[in-house]
């Protein structure tokens, strides 16, 4: 069960967050839903598809993005989060910023979904402050630059690690297990051969007493592995995440909403 501020999220079957990013610059979808109105349109849409919960994002974090002001990222995501407030589906918003929490959480989101795992000045005391859940993922280096030269002596114990550590501060500061998910990051800071290490190892970090979160949707890993651009990538993507439950992942991030509920279905029929 994951505790996820108004909503208790059974985790008996995996669950899909649906990804709204209302940016310009997202590496698959910037821009195409900068327009409120249309963010809207397809937060809902996400959700009659079958999305378990939503995930909007203000800041890109692909490899090179341009950093956002506070007050811009708030400019774009609470229009959103207030608009969603009340239509019965649990809300992540995606940040890297403390002010950012307050404000969303203010607002009545249940997840803070932090790529930076809380690391900043007054994250914790603001998770800790509220009732939401928040997902802990890895990353090596800042989005400017993670890509240029990732480097471990061997990338799942440093990312395990690095994951239990900051889960081991969240309890210190009073924030329940049954709060916590976590995520390795898929190519943030990592090569190839690091991400499909991180998979292969799903079970392992799924394993370790929080639900694990996979988040490869439309990646460059996808486009490496089929040669495919970023637009034709979601048969890949409904597979990795098709692939990354079947090892145990209980929470799978996602564009392709509808494609991938079908998916889950069919692991589901045979469990
Ligand atoms: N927890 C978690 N959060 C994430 N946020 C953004 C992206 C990047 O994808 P996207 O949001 O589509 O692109 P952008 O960051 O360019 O908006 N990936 C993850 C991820 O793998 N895990």
């Amino acid at each position: 069960m994951l505790q996820c501020g108004r909503f208790r999220l059974s985790l008996q079957r995996p669950l899909i967050m649906g990804i709204v990013n209302v940016t310009p610059d997202s590496f698959s979808d910037g821009g195409r839903y900068a327009d409120p109105a249309r963010a809207l349109a397809h937060a809902r849409q996400l959700v009659a598809e079958g999305a378990d919960l939503l995930d909007i994002g203000g800041e890109s974090t692909r490899p090179g993005a341009a950093t956002v002001s506070e007050t811009e990222e708030l400019e774009r995501v609470m229009p959103l989060l207030a608009a969603l407030r009340d239509d019965g589906v649990p809300l992540s918003v995606d940040t890297v910023k403390p002010g950012v929490m307050r404000a969303a959480l203010a607002a009545g989101v249940d997840l803070i979904n932090d790529v930076n795992a809380l690391q900043a000045e007054g994250a914790v005391e603001a998770l800790a402050d509220s009732g939401a859940a928040v997902c802990l993922m890895h990353k090596q280096g800042d989005p400017a630059t993670m890509q240029q030269a990732p480097r471990y002596a061997s990338v799942v114990d440093e990312v395990e690690h690095f994951l239990l550590q900051r889960a081991v501060v969240l309890r210190a500061a009073g924030v329940a297990s049954a709060r916590i998910v976590l995520d390795p990051g898929i190519g943030f800071g990592k090569t190839v051969e690091h991400n499909l290490e991180l998979l292969k190892a799903t079970g392992r970090l799924a394993s370790q007493g929080y639900p694990l979160l996979i988040g490869v949707s439309r990646k460059s890993l996808l486009g490496a592995l089929t040669g495919r651009p970023v637009e034709e990538r979601i048969h890949a993507s409904v597979a990795m995440a098709l692939l990354a439950v079947a090892r145990g992942a209980r929470i799978v991030r996602v564009h392709d909403v509808a494609a991938t509920r079908d998916a889950l279905k069919m692991w589901e029929a045979l469990q």
